[in-house]
C-alpha cells in the first residue's frame, strides 16, 4: 500500500522505526513529518495526512502523537477522514473490520514499539466487513454532511 505518515515530537522516533518496518514489508512510504524531534503542533500535520487520504493521493494515513487523543479529534474534523486511535489488536481489527478506518492513530507514549508494529500490521491486514457496518458509516457520512451545513 501507499501509506502516508506524520508525527509530532513525541511520535517522531515510533514514526522512523515503523517507516522502517512498513518499507520492509513492501508498503511505499510518504513521510510528511515532523523530520525531528524538535516540538511542533499537531493538527497541521494530521490534516496534511488526512488530505492526502481523502484526496487518494495515498491508500491509507498513519498519525503519531504521545496519547493520539488529540490527533484523533483532528483527524475526524477532516471530511471523509474515519481515524481509529488504537491501543490493542482487537480494536485494530475493529477499527478495520467495522469502521472501514483509512487512519491509524498511535500513542507512542503508551505503545511498545514491537506492539505497535503488530497493530500495524493488523491494521493493514484487516478486511472491511460491509454488511450493517457499511450502513452505519453512511449514517456516519450524513452527520458528516449535516454538520458542514450547519
Ligand atoms: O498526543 C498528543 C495529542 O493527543 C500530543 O503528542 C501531545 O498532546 C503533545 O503534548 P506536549 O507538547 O505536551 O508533548
Amino acid at each position: 500500500m501507499h501509506i502516508a505518515i506524520a508525527a509530532d515530537h513525541n511520535g517522531f522516533a515510533l514514526k522512523s522505526r515503523l517507516i522502517g518496518w512498513l518499507s520492509e514489508h513492501g508498503h511505499t512510504v510518504d513521510d510528511r513529518g515532523s523530520h525531528t524531534e524538535e516540538i511542533i503542533d499537531y493538527p497541521p500535520l494530521c490534516a496534511d495526512v488526512c488530505r492526502q487520504v481523502a484526496e487518494r493521493a495515498v491508500d491509507r494515513g498513519i498519525v503519531l502523537g504521545g496519547s493520539g487523543l488529540g490527533e484523533t479529534i483532528a483527524c475526524n474534523k477532516m471530511r471523509g477522514i474515519r481515524a481509529g486511535l488504537c491501543h490493542d489488536l482487537w480494536s485494530t481489527e475493529i477499527s478495520r473490520g467495522n469502521n472501514d478506518s483509512n487512519v491509524l492513530v498511535l500513542a507512542a507514549k503508551v505503545l511498545a514499539p514491537e506492539r505497535a508494529e503488530e497493530i500495524v500490521e493488523t491494521w493493514l491486514t484487516t478486511p472491511f466487513k460491509g454488511g450493517v457496518h457499511a450502513r452505519r458509516l453512511r449514517q456516519i457520512a450524513e452527520l458528516e454532511e449535516k454538520a458542514a451545513r450547519m
